[in-house]
């Protein structure tokens, strides 16, 4: 399977290295375009891969895909109508487009690319890095099985695969995609104020981190609910029940609610603000 990234950025990084890691596919099969030259080499020396840029070949998108089966689009949702525009007489008819795009519809990309070209919308998490992230998967009409089973594939070792309907993707935003964001604010939070409280800096960072990464270990454990973990740290009376009480008279329920809301909503006007 020959694999195209135009746009190899954080998000495509994430899950290239991802797919790399898991053998979902070899570096070899794997060709990836930036805008800047600087950016290419950086990117190359980082996965091992081919990386041409735009800035020292305008025509280095249309090269990337001359070979592709998958052509993973993760350019910024503002450029993707026009990248796309560009590259659609390039295209092979059977290479599956895949977005990684926030906001940009599958109609919007139809519109653009040549009729019939399969298109699969996705959501993902950077997490993906680590084998730990989350994908809702979208395939658009007329993708075949074997379309889907192969994207599907590049994502499989290193995440949990949701496939979804396109509908739903603004919930997969709010849900996963942004939200690996909502946790590290939480331990930017909780590790500068536990230095206000006299920790050293780097301790207190370090904590956080690795609560972090021990609650979310609790959290995958077979037949583990958040809920309960929660009140197993709560004893009666003690300092957790005053902490959670705090958070939650604060108003974090409605707050993590309107953050969502937020998101979800953001990803709808980008459909507008960027449709073809
Ligand atoms: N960062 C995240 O956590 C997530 C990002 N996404 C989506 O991923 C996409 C990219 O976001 P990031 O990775 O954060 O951005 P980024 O800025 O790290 O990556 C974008 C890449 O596209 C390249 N690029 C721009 N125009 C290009 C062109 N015409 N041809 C070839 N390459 C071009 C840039 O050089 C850069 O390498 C967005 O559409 C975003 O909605 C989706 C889920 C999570
Ligand atoms: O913030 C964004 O728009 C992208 C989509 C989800 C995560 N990052």
């Amino acid at each position: 399977m020959k694999l195209t990234i135009l746009g190899l950025g954080t998000m495509t990084g994430a899950i290239l290295a991802g797919a790399l890691e898991a053998g979902a596919v070899r570096a070899e099969d794997v060709t990836a375009t930036t805008r800047s030259a600087a950016s290419a080499e950086k990117a190359a020396s980082q996965h091992g891969v081919t990386v041409t840029s735009q800035e020292r070949d305008e025509r280095a998108n249309h090269a990337a895909v001359a070979e592709a089966d998958i052509v993973l689009v993760g350019v910024k949702p503002k450029d993707m109508v026009a990248t796309l525009t560009d590259l659609a007489p390039s295209l092979r008819p059977e290479a599956v487009v895949v977005s990684v795009a926030a906001g940009v519809t599958s109609a919007t990309m139809a519109a653009v690319l040549p009729a019939g070209q399969p298109i699969v919308r996705t959501m993902p998490n950077t997490p993906l890095t680590v084998g730990s992230g989350v994908v809702g998967m979208a395939p658009g009409p007329g993708v075949t099985e074997e379309q889907t089973t192969a994207v599907r594939a590049l994502f499989e070792g290193s995440g949990l695969v949701v496939p979804v309907a396109e509908e739903q993707l603004s919930a997969v935003v709010a849900t996963a995609g942004s939200a690996p964001a909502y946790v590290f604010l939480l331990a930017e939070l909780i590790a500068a104020h536990g230095a206000e409280m006299g920790l050293d800096a780097a301790s207190a960072e370090a904590m956080a981190a690795a609560t972090v990464k021990g609650a979310g270990i609790m959290l995958q454990q077979e037949g583990a609910r958040a809920e309960a973990l929660r009140k197993a740290v709560m004893s009666p009376n003690g300092t957790t029940e005053k902490a959670v009480e705090a958070f939650l008279d604060g108003g974090m329920g409605d707050l993590v609610n309107r953050a969502m809301d937020a998101a979800a909503q953001r990803d709808k006007e980008m459909a507008e603000e960027f449709g073809a």
